[in-house]
């Protein structure tokens, strides 16, 4: 007997042996570290903390990004469609890429897995079956021998050793270290394509397949809650992450359940009003994204929920997302002075606000992407009637308008009038369409950078044509301090400060960092006028 489990042990040891050997595995990730495929490369080690635990990255300066993506979700042991962000000492984001600056373990950076999903770990079969066989064999030899072989206690240690290897790169799958479909293997053959190099349609196309292969991970709770308040960076977000995220805002406040939004259409529509915005310097979609996130956080900061009936929120949130679709970067005044075709369209009647709003209705008019699409003809009417309130009221010229009405009836606000309800939400959304000022410094300062560059297009523009130029817009009237002491002073300042009335709660979220904002930007001012004055004189 123990003859024969001696024989059947070698051959098993053998298969081991060839399948350890065979399994590349090319860079491999211990307690300790990563070490580099090959040798003589020049090398940097990156330092950092994952899960509590000091580890390194080792790549080099020729790695591509996805590579060192891989590597960090290697780490992380975090898939492939995980969401993982690097900090650095001071909490600000890091961008994960062949660029990032080797440092030391006292500068190390934190990386954190914000969305995962939840499968575990998978060893290949084969090695499963081999080892499971390795412990009958041995248990069998041991009743003959009465002890382990120490050939047969080498080799454990060195699968145990080579399953915990697997177990840190699983994630690398694409390197071949795990059996595939062939058409999967086929697929992976093709160089991965550049996006500079991409047409804007591939580009969009590779968003759509990133955020549905993303969209079924499980947020973090601590990004959740961030997702809840002003403070939230948006700035360390790509496009399909931020639709994840977009899609978590329709989930949590309970949209799909509600009014039987299927997830494919929910995901659809949302892809199409990313589509619909253009690349330009602000009024792009990650500004879209910022004020749906701005207004979802409203939402759970003044506890709406309770308050208002829940189709409310779907209205004001839709209409967040929706409120500067296919935005050309050249504002309303630009559009009736050079008798675009929007103001002709519109009549010069907020043509600017018209059209993101058709547009947006124009993206559900496709079965595909209507959200809204099993609905009753009531609901429909009542979501579509409040949207275009909602988007209409964006239109800063009405910006006096609208206040007023609302610092009339806040007094005596009753949550149940529907004229009250209804200047509450118009409200809200423009609250979260200017509320930048209210996110932390680093946050907001380069959307002014972005908005002035936009600004700057539009005068260069106007001078260029001949029309009336916009002065707040314009390079030799405008700096970023006095753009921002003004409109903080006579636009933000009174309307945060009528809705802090309404909800006192709002006082720290949205006033407080906007009375900062304001002494920062009157700092800078006074500074800039003495140094005027000091070079005068
Ligand atoms: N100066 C200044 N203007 C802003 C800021 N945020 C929004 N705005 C203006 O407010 C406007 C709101 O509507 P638009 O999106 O048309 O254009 C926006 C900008 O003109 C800001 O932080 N500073
Ligand atoms: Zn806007």
């Amino acid at each position: 007997m123990s003859g024969l489990a001696l024989c059947q042990l070698q051959v098993t040891l053998h298969k081991l042996k060839v399948f350890m050997s065979e399994s590349r595995v090319p860079f491999f990730i211990s307690g300790a570290g990563h070490v580099l495929p090959g040798s003589g490369m020049t090398t940097k080690i990156i330092h950092f903390m994952v899960n509590g635990r000091p580890e390194q990255a080792e790549f080099g300066a020729d790695c591509s990004a996805a590579d060192v993506k891989d590597l960090f979700r290697a780490a992380a042991e975090a898939g492939p469609h995980h969401i993982l962000k690097l900090y650095n000492t001071n909490g600000s984001v890091v961008n994960i890429s062949p660029l990032l600056e080797a440092n030391s373990e006292d500068s190390y950076f934190r990386l954190e897995v914000v969305a995962s999903n939840l499968k575990s770990v998978g060893m290949p079969k084969e090695l499963d079956t081999m080892e499971y066989r390795l412990h009958y064999l041995e248990s069998k030899v041991n009743e003959d021998l009465g002890k382990t072989p120490t050939i047969i206690s080498d080799l454990k240690s060195q699968v145990e050793s080579f399953k915990r290897k697997l177990e840190s790169v699983e994630h690398l799958s694409w390197m071949g270290l795990f059996k595939e479909d062939s058409d999967q293997q086929l697929s992976k053959l093709s160089p991965k394509p550049k996006t500079s190099k991409l047409s804007m349609h591939e580009e969009r196309q590779q968003v759509r397949r990133e955020f549905l292969n993303m969209s079924t991970l499980q947020v973090t709770e601590e990004v959740r809650e961030h997702l809840k308040t002003p403070i939230f960076d948006n700035w360390q977000w790509e496009d399909a992450e931020m639709l994840v995220l977009l899609q978590v805002m329709f989930t949590d406040l309970e949209f799909l359940t509600a009014f039987h939004i299927e997830l494919d259409v929910l995901q659809n529509f949302l892809f199409k009003v990313y589509c619909h915005y253009n690349s330009i310097p602000f009024h792009n979609f990650r500004h879209c994204f910022c004020v749906t996130q701005m207004m979802y956080g409203l939402i759970w900061l003044t506890d709406l929920q309770s308050k208002i009936a829940r189709i409310d929120l779907l209205i004001m949130l839709t209409s967040a997302l929706c409120h500067d679709l296919d935005h050309p970067g050249y504002n309303n005044v630009y559009q009736i002075n050079a008798q675009t075709d929007l103001a002709l369209r519109y009549n010069d009647i907020s043509p600017l606000e018209n059209h993101h709003c058709a547009v947006a209705f124009g993206i559900m008019s496709k079965q595909e992407c209507n959200i809204l699409k099993n609905l009753t003809c009531e609901q429909y009417k009542y979501i579509r009637g409040g949207m275009i309130k909602c988007i209409l009221a964006t239109d800063m010229a009405r910006h006096n308008e609208i206040l007023n009405k609302f610092k009339t009836m806040r007094p005596v606000f009753n949550f149940t009038n529907k004229e009250h309800k209804e200047v509450l939400m118009n409200i809200m959304v423009k609250v979260s369409d200017i509320s930048n000022e209210a996110r932390p410094m680093a946050v907001a300062e380069p959307w002014l950078d972005c908005l002035l560059q936009e600004f700057f297009n539009q005068s260069d523009t106007e001078k260029l044509k001949g029309l009336p130029v916009t002065p707040f817009m314009d390079r030799d009237k405008v700096s970023k301090p006095s753009s921002q002491t003004n409109f903080i002073r006579f636009v933000l300042l009174p309307l945060f400060s009528e809705l802090t009335k309404l909800f006192p709660c709002l006082e720290q979220h949205i006033l407080e960092p906007v009375r900062r904002a304001l002494e920062y930007y009157s700092d800078l001012e006074r500074a800039s006028k003495e140094e005027e004055r000091t070079t005068k004189a």
